[in-house]
């Protein structure tokens, strides 16, 4: 499900400050390299205000960041929608207690921890990232926000990479939550 509503405007500020590199990190991967967007003032209070809207009409109350490129955008969200902020960490990262969940990506594998106290049955988590791919880190983050006895308000991203079919994976540990993803390529 998307019932993203962000003008064609933003939506084409965005994408333009959208970098492509090709043969990146590995040779067939066309990376999406959003520092542009991050160093424009305009573009990234945009995109953090939306994302921040969001959050506040899926009635989230705590924020997950997922590393390292989703802290960047969830971290001020966070403070934006006036929510806690959740870091899912690589690996051996955090140091409380953990909860693991290991997972695939475009090019290679990994696995993503969670302070497990940071959330509690009452918090509904919407999950922070800049893009979409195979879904292989959205869905182990929404493994390790169930396992953490939270519920999923959603997911939201800046892009989706249409092609790589990251919503179909989803779409089980989403159950009926929404996916937004304000662009879509
Ligand atoms: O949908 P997927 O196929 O799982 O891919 C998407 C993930 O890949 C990138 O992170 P990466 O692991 O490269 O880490 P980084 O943010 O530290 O660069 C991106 O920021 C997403 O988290
Ligand atoms: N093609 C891509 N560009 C940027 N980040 C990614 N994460 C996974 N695939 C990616």
């Amino acid at each position: 499900m998307t019932s993203t509503s962000i003008t064609d405007a933003t939506r084409e500020l965005l994408l333009s400050r959208i970098r492509d590199v090709p043969d990146y990190p590995k040779p067939g991967v066309l990376f999406k390299d959003i520092t542009p967007l991050l160093a424009d003032p305009a573009a990234f209070t945009a995109l953090t205000d939306f994302l921040a809207e969001l959050c506040v009409r899926h009635g989230a109350t705590k924020i997950v960041g997922l590393e390292a490129r989703g802290f960047i955008l969830a971290a001020p969200v966070a403070v934006r929608a006036g929510l806690g902020f959740v870091p899912v960490r690589k690996a051996g990262k955090l140091p409380g207690a953990t909860l693991g969940q290991a997972y695939e990506l475009e090019y290679g594998t990994a696995e993503i921890e969670i302070h497990a106290e940071d959330l509690s049955a009452g918090d509904r988590v919407m999950v922070i990232d800049d893009v979409l791919a195979t879904g292989g880190t959205a869905e182990a983050s929404l493994e390790l926000v169930r396992r953490a006895g939270a519920q999923v308000a959603g997911v939201s991203v800046l892009m989706e990479l249409g092609f790589l079919s990251g919503r179909a994976r989803l779409e089980a540990g989403l159950r009926d939550a929404p996916l937004e993803a304000l662009i879509t390529l």
